[in-house]
């Protein structure tokens, strides 16, 4: 989204994308060390044949390898999503994660205990204070009210009715199924029922929710509804979840970071951006090439640095030069700390410079479009549009980062290469004024004629 600059104060540039401020990483908590989960016959036979270097595919039918060799971490706050197809293990490494499995080989911590090996007693105890679950077919009970379900795992804890009906509608509020609350869950809709599901995980007041394929059993238009709300719920209460999927375009949007999943193993863990730029292997390249782009890449994935960019306090003589030199019609301005102070043209520049005039921001206009980098680039369509310049991306404090020419935005969009080797490729609007006026009019007006960055050092980079 872009905003027009109406004013040259840093809030009226800001951009009315809300900047998102990352949870901050405090500790780990999850932690899978060198997994192997196998079926069938002789299980650690089958770990040794696989840390020998054999194949999945060449082990003895009677031996299933489900899961081969995972090792990673889930910060805590953070969304962690294993994607993969069917049959890569994504199951069974959630069902390692949560104790209901025993890793053939490798430990499990969870909020800082090893689970692997622990006593049945003991291991229910640190799923019941750190981990809740959110199943794909929502697994509520049919008789018992909304706000019951919610409440079920509070009333198993032995949480007074009084306590668990209020902390149950607080989070009913909270997933928005407020005057819901006595309704059967047949009642609903299948989006709503899910609310239920995650209302009743996130009651149980966990640090941590795993939630196994939570949104396939959606219809699409819902499926995303809840997909924002995770994000939102997320950001509000700060839980660390750890969801699996076999939808890439579900992972790209709720991942902080993504494992892939293939054949058992692990292939990559990345954020949606590393892993759509940079894909460790063939495989995750096919599987990314039909991705939601748009929705996942962000300003500042795909800004390019600004060229065409001169100091307030440089002057008009600076801007004339800078857009002489690089050909161009309109450069940005910016003051100290590069904050973006809007754009000049080269008209009102040279008419600036005829006059002898020295102060630039008498000609500074407010009418670009800034985007802030943490835009997704569908976001920027319409003003990439509507902008005869680059847009400009800022940060929180509206500092020039960068620039995105619609080329490069069409490029990104359409995972080309923005530049080809035939094509010159214009990314500053063309000048309007010929180089030899505008350099006739700089030795007319006096003053040495050096480049434009002399006077620039210091000021803007
Ligand atoms: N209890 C079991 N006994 C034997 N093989 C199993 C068992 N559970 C899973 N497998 C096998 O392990 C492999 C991984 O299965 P898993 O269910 O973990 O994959 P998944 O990625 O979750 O797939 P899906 O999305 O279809 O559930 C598959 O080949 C599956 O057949």
């Amino acid at each position: 989204m872009s905003d027009r600059i109406g004013h040259p104060t840093p809030q009226q540039v800001l951009p009315s994308v809300p900047v998102q401020i990352p949870a901050p990483a405090v500790g780990v908590a999850v932690r899978a060390e060198g997994l192997y989960k196998a079926f069938g016959r002789k299980p650690l036979d089958t770990v040794q044949r696989l840390r020998a270097g054999a194949d999945r595919s060449a082990l003895p039918a009677e031996q299933t390898a489900a899961v081969i060799d995972a090792s990673f971490e889930v910060k805590r706050g953070e969304i962690f999503v294993v994607m993969g197809l069917s049959g890569s293990g994504k199951s069974t490494l959630i069902r390692m994660l949560n104790g209901l499995l025993e890793p053939t080989s490798g430990t499990v911590e969870v909020a800082g205990t090893v689970i692997t090996g622990l006593p049945p007693k003991k291991l229910r105890e640190v799923r019941r204070e750190n981990v809740s679950m959110v199943f794909q077919h929502f697994a509520l009970l049919p008789h018992r009210s909304v706000i019951d379900n919610v409440a079920y795992g509070l009333e198993v804890q032995g949480v007074p009715l009084e306590e668990r009906r209020a902390r149950a509608n607080t989070i009913i509020g909270i997933v928005g199924l407020d005057g819901w609350q006595d309704k059967l869950p047949g009642q609903l809709s299948g989006g709503m029922q899910q609310r239920v599901g995650l209302a009743r995980a996130l009651a149980a007041d966990t640090d941590i929710l795993l939630m196994d394929e939570a949104f396939s059993a959606l219809d699409p238009l819902i499926r995303r509804e809840m997909q924002e709300q995770l994000v939102e719920l997320q950001a509000e209460l700060g839980k660390t979840i750890i969801f699996i999927t076999h939808d890439l375009n579900e992972a790209m949007f709720l991942g902080d970071r993504i494992a892939v999943m293939r054949d058992g193993r692990i292939v990559q863990i990345g954020t949606p951006e590393e892993i759509l730029t940079d894909p460790a292997n063939d495989y995750v390249a096919q599987f990314v090439q039909d991705v939601d782009r748009a929705r996942v890449l962000t300003a500042a994935s795909v800004m390019e640095p600004a060229r065409a960019i001169v100091s307030l306090s440089a002057g008009p003589r600076a801007a004339l030069r800078t857009m002489r030199d690089l050909q161009t019609s309109a450069a940005y301005v910016v003051g100290n700390g590069r904050i973006l102070l809007g754009v000049v043209r080269d008209r009102d520049v040279i008419r600036q410079v005829k006059n002898r005039e020295t102060d630039l921001s008498l000609v500074v206009r407010h009418d670009l479009s800034a985007v802030n980098a943490d835009s997704n680039l569908s976001e920027l369509v319409e003003a990439s549009v509507e902008s005869a310049l680059p847009l400009a991306v800022i940060d929180e404090r509206t500092r020039l980062l960068g620039v995105i020419p619609r080329v490069t935005l069409l490029a990104a969009l359409g995972n080309v290469p923005a530049n080809t080797s035939e094509i010159p490729v214009m990314i500053d609007p063309p000048a309007t004024i010929p180089v030899d006026v505008v350099t006739e009019t700089l030795l007319a007006t006096g003053g040495p004629l050096e480049t434009a960055d002399a006077e620039l050092e210091g000021s803007v980079r």
